[in-house]
């Protein structure tokens, strides 16, 4: 429990008891002499007769002869009225003293207290605030986190910290709510996008704004982007904005719940396809479900929303003068593949995948994210990406995002998908002549 009271520092001061009318001016002359603290007004109430005021002196008025303050000010004001001077008592507590200040009494001589608030809360998620509380801080956490929710209140309404590492699949951290309410709901903003999310069981990273922002940048509007581990859309999201066609997947029934919802308060549900699955079904699946669709003569989300500018474009991306209205198992322009720690391992399930007897235009642009370590290089990484592609990789990019330790970062491999990683035009027919077709 933390002992507000304990933070109670009383003031006993001087005033000059003056006629409310004289207050400006008096204010011009004492300039210098009166009571300077933040959020403290130097100009008061007099308790006894609303036609005065009370104008506190500095601390270094002790005087209650002024002899502190220059005659010749003195005399200006007496001129103009009698001068009364009065004790003035006040208490600066608990609600007055900033997180900083309170912090540095509490904590222990030798603790590093967090020199701002900024060091100390690791992000904010609208109304929930996530603390980077380190080792030496764990002790103190419950006080930390009272006295930042006591001084940002309403703007924060919860709390949290992380507790462990995140060991399940879903990448989502575990959370204690060490203030406020456990209402995890938030929305957040990022480039013009709106996203509503549970912080307690979806994957969120604020930090990676920028790289969404980067990758999306690279898309065409009409292009046909497949998110193998979509989240709740931060990619999906403003690729459909752009124009894209997204077919969109997570294993995480909540992220896929709430990236729907996403799609909604954004307003491009007419080109987001949302998929509950394993990445390596979704990529497989996605083209035979939707080829099935097409035949069996459901509308297809191009024909619906698709506006003739963006079919136009589609068209384009085929090389073809013919109407060109393309299914995922036709053409892709880009995969996203954002699982770091494995995505590499999933590159498996693009090899093989796309046959080119069906396929329009050119092969999509894979990006797939990883970690590196300061020991490996890029040339293992592309050899690792090959190993799982069964294909050779030709022009790799690898794009930095960010460092995620001293020692580690997190990097975007992009690629366009090798020509050796599809089933080549003519290899069904070699088939059915080697079955004696
Ligand atoms: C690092 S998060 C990235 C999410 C999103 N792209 C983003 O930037 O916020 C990885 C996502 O992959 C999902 N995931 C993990 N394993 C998966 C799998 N085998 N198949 C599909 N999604 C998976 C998790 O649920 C999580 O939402």
């Amino acid at each position: 429990m933390l002992d507000e009271k304990k933070f109670d520092v009383e003031l006993n001061l001087l005033a000059l008891r003056i006629p409310r009318e004289h207050c400006k001016l008096a204010t011009r002359v004492l300039n210098g002499y009166l009571l300077d603290k933040p959020r403290v007004k130097p100009v008061t109430e007099d308790p006894a007769s609303d036609k005065n005021r009370y104008m506190i002196l500095s601390e270094k008025i002790q005087n209650p002869d002024l002899s502190e303050i220059p005659i010749s000010k003195v005399d200006e004001l007496k001129e103009l009225f009698e001068i009364q001077v009065v004790p003035y008592s006040f208490t600066l507590g608990y609600s007055y003293w900033s997180a900083d200040h309170i912090l540095k009494q509490i904590l222990p001589t030798g603790i590093e207290v967090p020199s701002s608030f900024e060091t100390i809360v690791k992000y904010f998620m609208c109304h929930i605030a996530h603390l980077n509380i380190n080792d030496e801080l764990l002790p103190y956490k419950d006080v930390i986190a009272k006295v930042i929710y006591d001084k940002n209140y309403p703007r924060i309404k919860t709390i949290v910290n992380k507790v462990g590492a995140i060991s399940n699949e879903f990448r989502v951290p575990k959370f204690e709510i060490l203030a406020g309410d456990d209402n995890l709901v938030t929305e957040v903003k990022q480039y013009g996008a709106v996203f509503k999310l549970d912080y307690g069981l979806v994957y969120w990273n604020s930090r990676l704004e920028h790289e969404h922002i980067r990758l999306i940048s690279k898309f065409q509007a009409g292009d046909i982007v497949c998110d193998m581990f979509a989240g709740i859309g931060p990619f999906a999201i403003p690729a459909a904005q752009k124009g894209c066609r997204v077919y969109a997947n997570d294993l995480n029934p909540d992220s896929i719940r709430y990236l729907e919802i996403n799609a909604k308060i954004n307003k491009v549900a007419n080109l987001v396809r949302a998929y509950n699955s394993d990445a390596r079904k979704f990529i497989c699946s996605v083209m035979e479900v939707l080829s099935s669709e097409e035949k069996s003569g459901s509308a297809n989300c191009t024909d619906i929303c698709m506006p003739e500018r963006k079919k136009r474009v589609l068209n384009k991306h085929a090389g073809g003068s013919q109407p060109f209205v393309a299914k995922p198992w036709e053409h892709i322009d880009h995969v996203i593949m954002n699982l770091p720690a494995s995505a590499l391992e999933f590159l498996d399930a693009l090899g093989g995948l796309i046959n080119r007897k069906h396929w329009k235009g050119s092969l999509p642009w894979i990006h797939c994210y990883c970690f590196m370590r300061s020991t490996e290089t890029d040339d293992l990484i592309k050899a690792k990406a090959e190993a799982a592609l069964g294909a050779s990789i030709r022009d790799p990019v690898f794009y930095r995002v960010r460092d995620v330790a001293p020692n580690k970062a997190m990097y975007c491999l992009s690629f366009r998908l090798p020509e050796e990683a599809c089933i080549a035009a003519n290899d069904d027919d070699k088939d059915k002549n080697a079955l004696g077709d």
